[in-house]
């Protein structure tokens, strides 16, 4: 770890933003109990958050249940009105959101502050849908007969989500809530509390009404998982996080048959083919695998490069990484990437490459992490990597490379498509009859086609397979917090 601690509220312009209580029924509350929050690149401690009970967790769940029905009675312009308020402030504040991410999450300042962005693009993009609630009318069965299909609000809705993008992972799911008129309890990954707080105290300054947007730090997940799962007045459950805790949810709700939406882990091929713009796919490579240090479930994890191009794309990918530079996100060198989260985190990036090496592979660059201290790990490449080995299988999250070598498309789109997961998937290629026939046989729920970068708010993103259910983002995003009532009138 780097030997210098955090002053949080002096990075900050307005310091206010800097909570470390509950959000919840429009006050800041506290609790017997908190939790440390520490920065990943240091290991100092930045914060002591409050750490609600399940029953805390019960009471803000009763605040959102009371607060559901006037919420969804406003008009679909009232509540656009005051999410554009909120997504204007969150965007004033930017670079103090983008700070105290940062410290918390590790990643670099100008990919936190991208992050806010992104994150805010939901709420600013939803706005808009809460205005566009539509039903239909159908033509009768009967002469008598007269059919129509409401839209209304599921109720509340209660989210957990994981700490690699601390805002934007509850904006995407808070958003689309709120402008269906759901009122909604976000429980954020422990390790990044503090974004999901400064979140709250902007859409109290936005004039979002009391109860209906919480938020419930916690150190034990699974006790607040089982109170979303068993608390009647929670409707929707919407989760985004690894595969096999989306199981443990899945399996809770069931009891209640409660709406889920899961976006879950990811194992994101990378194909590189032989008419392929190289250049083009070395950067959309590094775009994808090393974003947020490798720590997003879309991030390629499996790179297949046909064998003609295998020694130029390998070694115009090592002369790119071969540059990047390593470090702590709030320093003043600008690094292009900051630590990853955790020890564990380090362990399982070290562990695939173990696994590799013992199986054959050769790391081609990355030798120098040896010397890293903390939980930094700078980009690693290998070559020679087998379908047996680990990272074929499991995500690593994290800067590692792997470069496998492969024929011909047949072959390719067997391999890709080897997994249990179906999230993310890429390839570069020029010919149009081979863009439609991939894109078509890739078994997921996104395709990059000459992109390493799919994020946005105006497309549907999620996964078959393994890697979840629902979609977000998108005008099919709403849907999730929409059920639909049919009516049948006779006359
Ligand atoms: N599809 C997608 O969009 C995304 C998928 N992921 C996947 O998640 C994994 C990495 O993220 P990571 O945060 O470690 O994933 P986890 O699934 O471990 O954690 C995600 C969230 O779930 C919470 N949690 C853990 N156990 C339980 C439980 N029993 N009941 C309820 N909640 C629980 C965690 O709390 P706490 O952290 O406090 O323990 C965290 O807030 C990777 O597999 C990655 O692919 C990650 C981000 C996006
Ligand atoms: O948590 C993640 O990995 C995100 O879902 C990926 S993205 O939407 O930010 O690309």
């Amino acid at each position: 770890m780097l030997d210098q601690t955090t002053n949080l509220p002096a990075l900050l312009k307005d310091a206010t933003l800097l909570e470390s209580r509950a959000y919840v029924n429009g006050s800041f509350i506290e609790s017997a109990k908190t939790f440390e929050v520490t920065n990943p690149a240091r290991g100092d401690v930045i914060a002591n958050v409050t750490d609600l009970s399940r029953a805390d967790v019960g009471k803000a769940i009763d605040a959102a249940f009371e607060a559901q029905k006037d919420w969804a009675s406003w008009t679909g312009k009232e509540r656009a009105n005051v999410m554009r308020k909120w997504f204007d402030l969150i965007m004033e504040n930017q670079d103090d959101l983008g700070t105290i991410m940062t410290a918390e999450q590790g990643k670099p300042l100008a990919e936190a502050k991208g992050e806010v962005a992104y994150g805010a693009s939901f709420i600013e993009f939803n706005a808009e849908e809460a205005k566009r609630v539509y039903g239909e009318t159908i033509p009768g069965h009967a002469r008598d007969k007269r059919i129509m299909v409401l839209k209304q609000p599921v109720g509340v809705a209660a989210s957990i989500t994981p700490w690699n993008f601390p805002i934007a992972m509850i904006t995407r799911k808070a958003a689309p809530a709120l402008a269906a008129g759901c009122t909604f309890v976000a429980r954020p990954a422990a390790e990044t509390p503090l974004s999901a707080l400064a979140l709250a105290v902007l859409a109290e300054r936005a004039g979002i009404p009391a109860g209906v947007f919480n938020v419930t730090p916690s150190s034990s997940a699974s006790e607040v998982g089982k109170e979303f799962c068993e608390n009647e007045k929670v409707r929707k459950i919407t989760f985004t996080g690894s595969t096999e805790v989306g199981r443990i949810l899945l399996r809770q709700a069931a009891d209640q048959v409660k709406k889920c939406s899961m976006e879950l882990g990811g194992n994101a091929p990378f194909i590189v083919f032989d008419d392929a713009d190289i250049d083009e796919a070395v950067e959309g490579c590094i775009a994808s695998k090393f974003r947020n240090n490798g720590q997003t479930c879309v991030c390629a994890n499996r790179i297949y490069v046909q064998s003609a191009v295998y020694d130029e794309f390998a070694e115009k990918l090592k002369a790119r990484v071969k540059d990047m530079k390593v470090g702590d996100g709030l320093s003043d060198e600008a690094p292009d990437m900051g630590p990853l989260i955790s020890s564990d985190a380090l362990e399982k990036v070290q562990a695939h490459i173990r696994d590799a090496q013992s199986k054959g592979a050769k790391v081609i660059w990355g030798s120098q992490n040896d010397e890293m201290e903390g939980n930094f790990f700078g980009p690693t490449i290998v070559t020679g990597a087998t379908q047996d080995m680990a990272f074929a299988t499991e995500e690593t999250f994290g800067p590692l490379a792997p470069l496998f070598s492969f024929e011909n498309e047949d072959d390719v789109i067997a391999m890709a498509n080897d997994t249990i997961f179906g999230l993310a998937s890429y390839f570069y290629a020029k010919d149009m009859s081979r863009v439609w026939k991939v894109a078509e046989a890739l078994e997921y729920g996104i395709v990059g086609v000459n992109t390493g970068l799919i994020s946005t708010e105006v497309a549907p993103f999620g996964g078959v397979k393994q890697s979840g259910l629902g979609r977000e983002g998108s005008h099919h995003g709403i849907e999730e917090f929409l059920e639909m009532k049919y009516v049948c009138l006779s006359l």
